[in-house]
C-alpha cells in the first residue's frame, strides 16, 4: 500500500493550535479586533473611523460623543475621523474649493480589505506579542457622483489600523492613480479621552510655531514646554521636529502620539460655548473629558504626480 502524502502542517503545529489568536468580528457597519490579552479596536466602515481603542485593562482611550451619528448620516463626532483631501474649510479657489470642511474621506463608506497578523502569530510562537492589522480602502471609483464632480481625481487610499499590545498604529497611504498630478492635505482627527482637562497638560510642542485659529490666524511660538487648556484651543503646530506629543494627567504620562512622516499637529478643544453650539456634542461638558491631538500634513499641500504615493500616520501608546 502506498503511503498517502501527509497534509502540510505549520512549522510548530502544537504551539500554533494552543496559542490564543486575535479575533476579528466583521459586521455590516464595522470591524472589531480583539487580542487574546484583551486590547481591542473598533472601526466603522463609514469614514473608516476608529470609534474605540481599549487597552488590556479595559480603559477606553478615545472620546466619542454620546450623540455622535454612527449611521453614516454625518461624520462621527469623536474617535479618529480621517481628514482628506482638504483640512478645515476649503480655500475659496482651487481644486478643493467645492468640498465640504475636512473633505470627503470621513463621510464616505470605505471597503474592508482584510486582516493580516504579526509574524509571532503566523509562526505560532505564542510569544504574547501578537498584533493584528486591518486594512481599509477608498478609491475614486467608489465615490458618489456628487463628490466626484467636486474633486474629479483618480486616487487610492489604503488605511491600515494595527492593534498591538504596545499600542495602536494608524497609517494612511495615498496614491495618485490618474494621469495628472494633484495636491492634498491629510489629518487623523483624533479625539483622545482624558479624565479631567484641568489636570491635563500636553508636552512635545515646546518652542514650536503654531497658527492660532482662535486668536488671529497668525503664527505664534509656544513659549512654555507644556500646554495647559483653560479655554478654547485651536492651534496648528507646524514643521515639528520632535516626533512625540504626550498627554499627561497630573504630570504623569497618559497617552503618547508619535508622528510618522507627518510634520504638523493640531490641538483642539472646543470648550464650553463651541461644544454647546454643536448639536452632536454630548454631554455638553464633555469638553472636559477630551482633547484632540491630530497628526497630519495640513500647513501646506502634498503633491502627487501620476503613480506616486505618500504615506503618513501615527503610533499611539496608552499608559492605563
Ligand atoms: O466640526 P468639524 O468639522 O468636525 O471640525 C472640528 C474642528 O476640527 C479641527 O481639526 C479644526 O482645527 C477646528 O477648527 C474644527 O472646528
Amino acid at each position: 500500500m502506498v503511503d498517502r502524502p501527509k497534509k502540510p502542517t505549520s512549522l510548530n503545529p502544537s504551539a500554533r493550535s494552543s496559542a490564543p489568536q486575535p479575533t476579528v468580528d466583521i459586521s455590516d457597519d464595522r470591524v472589531t479586533a480583539t487580542l487574546p490579552t484583551g486590547e481591542s479596536v473598533s472601526i466603522l466602515l463609514y469614514g473608516a473611523t476608529v470609534i474605540s481603542w481599549k487597552t488590556a485593562s479595559g480603559a477606553e482611550n478615545l472620546w466619542v460623543s454620546e450623540k455622535a451619528a454612527l449611521d453614516g448620516s454625518k461624520p462621527v463626532r469623536g474617535g479618529i475621523p480621517i481628514v482628506f483631501p482638504v483640512f478645515g474649510p476649503p480655500p475659496k479657489e482651487g481644486p478643493t474649493s467645492k468640498l465640504p470642511q475636512h473633505g470627503f474621506a470621513r463621510s464616505t463608506r470605505w471597503e474592508f480589505l482584510g486582516k493580516s497578523s504579526s509574524e509571532g502569530e503566523a509562526q505560532g510562537q505564542g510569544s504574547g506579542d501578537e498584533s493584528v492589522k486591518l486594512d481599509f480602502g477608498l478609491y475614486g471609483a467608489g465615490l458618489d457622483e456628487s463628490v466626484k464632480s467636486k474633486w474629479p481625481y483618480e486616487f487610492g487610499l489604503v488605511y491600515s489600523v494595527t492593534l498591538g499590545r504596545e499600542g495602536l498604529m494608524t497609517v494612511l497611504n495615498v496614491r495618485n492613480e490618474g494621469d495628472e498630478g494633484w495636491e492634498f492635505q491629510m489629518l487623523l482627527h483624533t479625539y483622545l479621552r482624558i479624565d479631567d482637562i484641568s489636570k491635563t497638560t500636553i508636552s512635545g510642542l515646546g518652542s514650536a510655531t503654531y497658527i492660532d485659529k482662535v486668536l488671529d490666524a497668525t503664527t505664534h511660538t509656544q513659549s512654555t514646554p507644556t500646554l495647559s487648556i483653560t479655554s478654547e484651543v485651536d492651534r496648528v503646530y507646524t514643521g515639528l521636529k520632535q516626533d512625540t506629543t504626550s498627554v499627561l494627567a497630573d504630570g504623569k504620562p497618559r497617552l503618547d502620539v508619535v508622528r510618522d512622516n507627518l510634520e504638523d499637529t493640531v490641538v483642539w478643544n472646543p470648550w464650553r460655548e463651541k461644544a454647546n453650539a454643536m448639536g452632536d456634542f454630548a454631554p455638553k461638558d464633555g469638553y472636559k473629558q477630551m482633547v484632540c491631538v491630530e497628526v497630519g500634513s495640513v500647513a501646506g499641500w502634498q503633491r502627487l504626480e501620476p503613480g506616486e504615493t505618500f504615506e503618513g500616520g501615527m503610533m499611539m501608546r496608552s499608559y492605563v
